[in-house]
């Protein structure tokens, strides 16, 4: 069963929590630029969260150049975001912190 997507509160109310984060145009997503002080750190958190994400069925859109990593999160099975977004993108700041 498809997770029901956060109203406007909920939403409101995981963004003033997920530093870094933001709402997409279009309101289905949220995402976050991240830096690192190189690659193999970068590719390191991904790893980590790979494995979170694997754990939780819940998967990332993301884009790595060097120290980059530039997160998309968003619920397919929903058409919007969940608390799995919110869930996944608080682990993600506490990796990176
Ligand atoms: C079939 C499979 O369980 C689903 O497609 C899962 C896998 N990972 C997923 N990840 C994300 N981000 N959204 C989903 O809706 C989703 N659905």
């Amino acid at each position: 069963m498809a997770k029901p997507t956060l109203n406007q509160d909920e939403l409101n109310t995981a963004l003033a929590e997920l530093e870094g984060w933001e709402l997409s145009g279009d309101g289905k997503s949220i995402s976050k630029k991240f830096k690192f002080s190189n690659f193999v750190n970068a590719f390191g958190f991904m790893t980590k969260m790979a494995i979170v994400a694997e754990k939780m069925n819940h998967h990332p859109e993301w884009f790595n150049v060097y120290n980059r990593v530039e997160v998309t999160l968003t619920t397919h099975d929903s058409g919007g975001i969940t608390e799995l977004d919110a869930k996944l993108a608080a682990r993600m700041n506490k990796a990176a912190a």
